[in-house]
């Protein structure tokens, strides 16, 4: 089966030399992918990467077998997407804001608004101004949103940032249902360990701009390891290859 996302040989270097490096990663259909790595490892700069949003400086990405380098629009069509704090249009109301939205989806139920503020546990505000919404309102806005066109391929980073317990296992569930009942694909950025834990099938580190680590959890966690023991272990030995001269560091960890 043709993967949902191939991506070769990739690599983006800001000017300050940092960025990702050699990135290599194919997800199948269905898979729910967690990306790992700290503060700076390149997690959102390969989000980017994968949404045309920066151009890398060689390799490639396909999207259901489409290149995002010469069919933009045909790779992305199917695709929702989180990255960064989005900008919204603050006297907007949330309905208003996905119904902008839509407008880029001719073929959108609906109902489809109105449902998935529920998913998102949104509705009570459903008529508010987005000016005055916490930051985890708009993190749930924003997460409304990517899953609005009923995408195959769902990319998010760092979803869970400023929601609040109820609005996490909220997450979860919506993610899980998601994947489960309609097969959808998620590549998911995040630092809440536990949360990928529970949710991914695989798992990738990335440290140094470079993917260190990746695959099955069930096959990386087969001592009894939880993911964090795992990801520490992973990290030191990252750190152990640098110094040794192994693996060069292209972003300060
Ligand atoms: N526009 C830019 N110009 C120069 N350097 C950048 C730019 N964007 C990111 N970087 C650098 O590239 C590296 C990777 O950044 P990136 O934002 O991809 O990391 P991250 O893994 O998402 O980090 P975090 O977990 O903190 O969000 C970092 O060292 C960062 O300083």
């Amino acid at each position: 089966m043709e993967p949902i996302v191939a991506i070769a040989d990739l690599s983006k270097a800001y000017r300050n030399n940092r960025g990702v490096r050699n990135i290599t990663l194919e997800l199948r259909r269905g898979d729910v992918y967690g990306l790992l790595g700290p503060n700076g490892a390149g997690k959102t700069t390969l989000l980017k990467l994968m949404t045309g949003l920066i151009r890398p400086d060689s390799g490639s990405i396909a999207l259901f077998g489409r290149s995002i380098g010469e069919s933009f629009e045909s790779a992305m069509n199917k695709v929702g997407c989180m990255i960064e704090s989005a900008d919204f249009y603050e006297y907007t109301n949330a309905v208003d804001y996905l119904k902008l939205v839509a407008r880029f989806y001719p073929n959108l139920r609906r109902e489809a608004i109105m449902q998935t503020l529920e998913q998102v546990g949104l509705s009570p505000y459903a008529h508010e101004k987005i000016k005055f919404f916490s930051t985890g309102m708009k993190q749930k806005l924003a997460l409304a949103a990517a899953v609005l066109p009923d995408p195959e391929l769902v990319l998010l980073d760092e979803p869970t940032n400023g929601l609040d317990i109820e609005g996490i296992v909220l997450f979860r569930e919506m993610v899980r249902r998601l994947s489960s009942e309609r097969g959808i694909t998620f590549l998911i950025s995040s630092h809440m360990i536990h949360e990928l834990e529970q949710l991914c099938n695989r798992i990738g580190i990335v440290f140094g701009g470079e993917l260190v680590q990746e695959g099955e959890v069930a096959d990386l966690l087969r001592d009894g390891s939880t993911l964090e023991q795992f990801y520490i272990r992973q990290l030191a030995r990252s750190k152990e290859a640098i110094s040794d001269g192994q693996l060069t560091s292209g972003n300060p960890q």
